[in-house]
């Protein structure tokens, strides 16, 4: 026997794990030596204390208090210009880097392909990825440099998306300033601790949250061409929100100004179920408490004024500074443990669906870093603007009501142009092209240019 083998049966046999054997059993020799260095690759110890560990979520009620922020619409023009100039001049100076993470499973949409591929319903057909890349280049144009897009898949769905830009030629980003990076998964483990499969000679391995991201940009090199470029912030957005501002100008300097470790746009939350983490102050730290982990009783409480204690929606949209990322890229945030349905196979091969969760999922949330910084900066945003996530195939936070929300805002562009096409506009609807216009800014002189109308058809 190989040392390698032995190695493996020691480590299942310690980590009671025996039944990998049936599995390795029926393997051919090149699947068999695949399979081995699977296992010899999980960090057993790390991957037991996680399921151990207890109470990680658990805190104290009393110390969770509202957080500071301040409201876009409360700053003056001249306040709004400073800011925009301040991240203009980042820009420029190739100061700033986008990171979209884009290695989630999507479960709850049933889509088939990564997120970003998603057509969402627009006259255009744009997918959420065009979207994101012509904002980019149309602040990349103005600013007459590009800014480095890296773009988080997980092994399992990262050919498909860098396939999805080759075949739309990068939406005529610069192919060198999208830089692919993969994130860290975590073995998938049943009820009785037992590793599952999703194939017989490959180990479950589920992407393990977008906590995973700064260590995952570190591991695959990424980061290293973020220091080579002089990156000095990085702008974080998950790919479902069909209307992000990436690298929003006015955020980047605002962030930069208060120069805090951290800044974060919130939006008011619009009811009490709304699925969003929400930003506070715990045991007197920034922290986001997770939507499926707050306790009811706090989720409702409200002040003096009848108001949602917790009231700011956490829409993960984030700047961090370089050197805060680069201290803490090795420092061990939480893992939070969810138990999920998983799909598996037998050592024979079959194939279960289970109807019930059978499996931990274990998962790293980006914001379990806010804690490490002493203070952040916060800007309340208006959704309608900004905040147009994709989650479910139907109703609430799906593609159509995403779509219904770009749309609504481009034709509020339009008419604060005064355009004309208004006037027997009610069942048309308007698209404004990214290359077009950013945030609704330059209009007037393209009014000819910038609609995409089809008669609205609901059948
Ligand atoms: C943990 C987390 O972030 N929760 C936030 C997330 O919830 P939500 O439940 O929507 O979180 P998702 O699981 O959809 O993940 C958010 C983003 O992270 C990416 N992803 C996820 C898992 C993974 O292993 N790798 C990866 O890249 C997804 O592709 C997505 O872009 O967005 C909401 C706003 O829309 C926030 O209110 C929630 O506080």
């Amino acid at each position: 026997m190989n040392d390698k083998l032995l190695q493996v049966k020691q480590l299942l046999s310690k980590y009671n794990q025996e039944h990998v054997l049936d599995f390795l059993n029926g393997l051919n020799n090149s699947d068999k030596d695949n399979l081995i260095e699977q296992i010899l690759r999980i960090d057993f110890d790390q991957l037991y204390s996680v399921l151990d560990e207890t109470g990680q979520c658990e805190f104290n009620h009393n110390s969770v208090q509202p957080l500071d922020y301040q409201r876009l619409d409360d700053l003056t023009n001249e306040q709004r210009e400073m800011y925009t100039n301040e991240g203009w001049r980042l820009i420029r100076n190739g100061k700033v880097g986008v990171i979209v993470v884009a290695g989630g499973q999507g479960a709850r949409l049933g889509h088939d392909g990564p997120k970003g591929s998603l057509d969402i319903g627009l006259p255009s057909g744009k997918s959420l990825f065009q979207l994101q890349a012509e904002r980019l280049l149309n602040l990349s144009n103005r600013a007459g440099k590009n800014i480095p897009w890296y773009i988080m898949t997980s092994p399992d769905n990262y050919n498909a998306t860098v396939m999805f830009f080759q075949k739309h030629d990068f939406f005529g980003y610069p192919e060198e300033d999208c830089i692919f990076f993969q994130q860290k998964t975590m073995p998938a483990l049943n009820q009785e601790r037992k590793l599952l499969f999703s194939e017989p000679s490959q180990i479950n391995l589920v992407p393990s949250g977008n906590g995973e991201c700064f260590y995952s940009l570190y591991e695959s090199g990424a980061f290293a061409d973020i220091k080579h470029r002089g990156i000095t912030w990085l702008f974080y957005y998950n790919v479902d929100n069909a209307l992000i501002k990436v690298a929003d100008p006015l955020f980047i300097g605002y962030s930069a100004i208060h120069n805090n470790p951290i800044a974060i746009k919130v939006t008011e939350k619009c009811n009490v179920e709304e699925k969003v983490g929400v930003l506070c102050s715990s045991n007197g730290r920034p922290s986001v408490l997770e939507y499926n982990e707050i306790p009811e009783s706090l989720l409702e409480k409200r002040d003096s004024q009848s108001k949602l204690l917790l009231n700011l929606a956490n829409i993960s949209i984030h700047m961090f500074r370089y050197d805060f990322i680069e201290n803490f890229i090795h420092y061990q945030i939480p893992y939070h443990i969810a138990l999920k349905k998983i799909t598996y196979v037998d050592s024979k091969g079959c194939v279960i669906n289970p109807s019930e969760p059978n499996a931990y999922k274990l998962e790293r949330f980006i914001f379990d870093y806010f804690p490490l910084a002493e203070q952040v900066t916060v800007l309340m945003v208006e959704r309608e603007e900004e905040f147009a996530p994709v989650k479910n195939r139907e109703g609430q936070d799906s593609p159509f009501t995403a779509r219904n929300q770009i749309l609504n805002l481009h034709k509020k562009w339009i008419e604060n142009c005064g355009a004309k096409i208004l006037e027997s506009g009610e069942n048309r609807l308007i698209e404004v092209s990214p290359l077009i216009s950013y945030s609704g800014e330059g209009l007037h002189d393209n009014i000819e240019k910038i609609t995409t109308e089809i008669e609205e058809n609901y059948d």
